[in-house]
């Protein structure tokens, strides 16, 4: 897929609600902060240091090795995108929402089937991301540090013998390792224990984001858990209690959707037929409503309450109905009344091409 392909097309293969445990875990996540020796970090790096990284990891990239053992990747400079792709990459989760500042000093390097990504010049001079459908974290972890020692053939990376990598914020140092799942947990609300649940998150270490990461709410009843503590656990140590702690989560959704349907079987099945109905028949919806709606259909696919529509097109309608979607769908800057009918349509016409119920 080329940069053109990533940007027309919905799907990515992280949202393709494969993999194990897919029903509660959408996907897993790896990211590795990483800095090259010798220059200042990208908060503080002006525009001449910050195009001598851009191409330090160009080079880096082009080498035949990193295309054996990683494959082809693509370097992309911010200001070659227009404002809607480089929203696209964030609605599709390739990129933080972070990197749209300061575009001419940033970049992004993607594998062609979005499962890698490195963001360069953000926070950190690259951040190697890995991200996978269901609970991947061990399959993430291997595949970043892959590219991590591919990269470090020639990328001299800031690294101190007592502390580990070295990373602009100290919250990183250490493995320079954020793992993160992200979950579906929309029986955990409806009973309200989600409060409970993720409060006790924090005691292990953990930390709970929303949707697009630091500093964003939880929408569509998706939360991302991570890890806090970069330093003085071995990378595997920290896989091993997210993934753990995935599972727990995983078995305490379904335990609630159990409960749910044993308690409230009647109530539960009507709201996600009228979640079914409204997204079939609306003809406005706004994103904060689509979310909702979708999260509900989600749980009565998961559910086994409706039948024959596949997990990986309500995955794809969340990506395809966020606003730089539908403004490169329709060539145009939509306002937002026009994105609500345009949202309604290709909801209605993406669930009518399948029958259920
Ligand atoms: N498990 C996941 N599945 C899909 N997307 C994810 C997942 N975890 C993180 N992301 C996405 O990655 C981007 C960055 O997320 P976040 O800000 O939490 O991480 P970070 O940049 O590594 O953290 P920090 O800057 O605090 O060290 C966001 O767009 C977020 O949605």
């Amino acid at each position: 897929m080329s940069l053109k392909e990533t940007v027309n097309n919905p799907y990515s293969k992280w949202l393709d609600a494969s993999g194990p445990e897919s029903d509660v875990v959408i996907s897993s996540r790896v990211r590795l902060a990483r800095n090259l020796a010798g220059f200042p970090f990208p908060h503080l790096l002006g525009h001449e240091n910050a195009d001598k990284v851009l191409y330090a990891v160009q080079s880096a990239i082009n080498r035949q090795e990193v295309k054996e053992t990683v494959g082809q990747l693509e370097l992309y400079r911010m200001t070659e995108l227009s404002p809607t792709e480089r929203q696209i990459l964030v609605e599709k989760h390739l990129i933080s929402p972070d990197l749209l500042e300061q575009a001419e000093k940033r970049g992004v390097v993607l594998r062609a089937d979005e499962v890698i990504s490195v963001m360069v010049n953000e926070e950190d001079h690259l951040r190697i991301q890995c991200l996978l459908p269901g609970l991947q974290l061990k399959e993430c972890w291997d595949m970043a540090n892959t590219v991590d020692d591919a990269l470090e053939q020639t990328l001299d990376f800031a690294f101190a013998e007592e502390t580990g990598y070295l990373t602009a914020c100290p919250t990183n140092v250490g493995t320079g390792l954020r793992a993160s799942v992200m979950l579906h947990l929309p029986a955990l609300v409806v009973t309200q224990q989600i409060n409970a649940v993720l409060h006790s998150l924090s005691k292990l270490g953990l930390t709970v984001r929303g949707l697009y990461g630091e500093g964003t709410q939880a929408t569509g009843n998706l939360f991302q858990v991570s890890n806090q503590v970069t330093l003085g656990l071995t990378e595997e140590e920290i896989i091993d209690n997210l993934v753990m702690v995935a599972r727990q989560l995983a078995n305490q959704e379904r335990a609630a959707r159990r409960a749910l349907y044993r308690e409230q079987q009647h109530q539960i099945e009507d709201r996600v037929w009228r979640a079914y109905g409204l997204l079939k028949y609306a003809r406005t919806m706004t994103s904060g409503d689509a979310m909702t709606l979708l999260s509900d259909l989600r749980l009565g696919v998961d559910m086994g309450i409706i039948p024959g529509i596949p997990a990986g097109l309500i995955m794809e309608l969340i990506v395809m109905t966020r606003p730089a979607f539908l403004n490169k769908l329709k060539g145009t800057e939509l306002n937002p009344y026009q994105r609500d009918l345009c949202r309604a349509t290709l909801i209605r016409e993406r669930l009518n091409t399948i029958s259920s119920g």
